[in-house]
């Protein structure tokens, strides 16, 4: 059988009991479905919420914590008591895990991202079980993720999993919100997320504790789909739920096909999903065609106008004649060399300017505006 590499996100939903307290038996049933993954020679890494849940009891709150304060003293505790109870559980499966904590800054600086790489790649090669969640005890709050949603799609994106399995207290995506509606239908299969199923999915969690809601997975799945990682929604129960939801046979809705693209490069995806836009470079006809359709780099030659102060190594966008966003690349010129050197041959430029190599943007640091950079809709673009 082959192995894969497989991100599994659970939902506070799956973690409590109708109080919206941690639920240990629940908790069992996915260590004891994961253990069976691993035993099968897959690798895991676990993105799991679950810690204000846990916490905020024993803080003395009467039901979770609204304010910011509240949330992030509840998971402070609460995070130490669930990784507690998974190192218990998994113990006895004679399985190791980890811990990271991993906030939104952490991806929008390009060493923090690698390092995060590095470390995941290391556990996954000694056989530990990451377990990931948001740092929410420091996070921002403009910049939390908010849910673990949008984390495992990216954490699948960044170690280049084959499979998202996003558990939840739903079996799948349906055309309304079944809590709602008795007549919704369940998607089984989609092969692709269309702009008016994120529109139309309504953000309404199902639970006390969940965030987020349907809409946050489709955002999240179209993140993973465009980063090459096929996704499933839904729930199961049993030691055998994540072996048969990786072999097609789960409860829910899977997403994608097997022969997606494959994952972008981690400094790819950082260009593209993650870092801060500095600047904006306005490009002719013949360069658009060299970027877009020949995949070339790009040179001074093509360049028609600058806007912004950037350094080299900063991260801008560019545009064309008609001001239409056409990528993002990393610069290899500063705005001030750049105005220098704009419109001209690439010798001429690089004596003017002192500079080793022709490229403004080398093609390994350019992104075009396509499948990864696509807007969610209502919502803004990325800078
Ligand atoms: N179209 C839909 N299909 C399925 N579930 C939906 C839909 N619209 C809203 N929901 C709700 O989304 C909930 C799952 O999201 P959420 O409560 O945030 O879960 P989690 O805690 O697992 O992240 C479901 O319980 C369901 O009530
Ligand atoms: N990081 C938070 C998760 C917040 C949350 O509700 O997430 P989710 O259940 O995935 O919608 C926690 O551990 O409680």
């Amino acid at each position: 059988m082959e192995t894969k590499r497989i991100v599994i996100k659970i939902g506070s939903s799956s973690l409590t009991d109708a109080h919206g307290q941690l639920d240990r038996m629940k908790l069992h049933d996915h260590v004891n479905a994961i253990a069976e993954l691993k035993a099968n020679g897959h690798e895991v890494v676990i993105v799991s919420s679950g810690a204000v849940a846990a916490g905020y009891s024993g803080l003395g709150y009467p039901s979770r914590p609204v304010t910011i304060a509240g949330k992030q003293a509840a998971a402070a505790v609460g995070q130490v008591m669930l990784l507690n109870n998974y190192a218990d559980a998994f113990r006895k499966h004679g399985l190791t895990i980890a811990q990271l904590l991993l906030a939104r800054q952490d991806f929008e600086r390009r060493e923090q991202m690698s390092h995060a790489y590095s470390a995941l790649s290391e556990l996954l090669k000694r056989s530990v079980i990451p377990i990931i969640n948001e740092n929410d005890s420091v996070s921002l709050a403009e910049l939390t993720f908010g849910d673990n949603d949008m984390l495992s799609a990216l954490v699948s994106g960044l170690i280049h999993a084959d499979f998202l399995a996003i558990l939840t207290d739903v079996n799948g995506l349906y055309d309304k919100n079944p809590n709602q509606y008795e007549d919704a239908v369940r998607y089984h299969f989609l092969k692709e997320l269309p702009d008016h199923l994120l529109r139309e999915t309504s953000d309404a969690s199902g639970s006390k504790v969940g965030t987020g809601g349907m809409k946050s997975k489709l955002r999240a799945a179209r993140t993973a789909l465009s980063l090459g990682v096929r996704t499933f929604i839904g729930t199961g129960n049993g030691a055998d739920k994540l072996v048969k939801i990786i072999n097609g046979e789960g409860d829910g809705t899977y997403i994608g096909t097997e022969s997606l693209k494959p994952a972008l490069k981690v400094s790819k995806q950082w260009i593209a999903l993650h870092s801060p836009i500095s600047g904006k470079i306005e490009i002719d006809d013949g360069a658009v065609h060299a970027l877009m359709n020949e995949g070339k780099s790009l040179l001074p030659a093509g360049i028609k106008q600058i806007s912004g102060h950037f350094l080299a190594g900063e991260v801008i966008q560019i545009v064309d004649q008609q001001n239409h966003v056409l990528g993002k690349g990393q610069v290899n010129y500063s705005s001030e060399q750049l105005d220098e050197i704009k419109s001209l041959p690439s010798m001429r430029a690089m004596d003017l300017v002192n500079v080793c190599h022709p490229e403004v943007v080398h093609r390994d640091n350019w992104v075009p505006w396509t499948a990864v950079l696509r807007p969610v809709p209502n919502e803004r673009r990325n800078g």
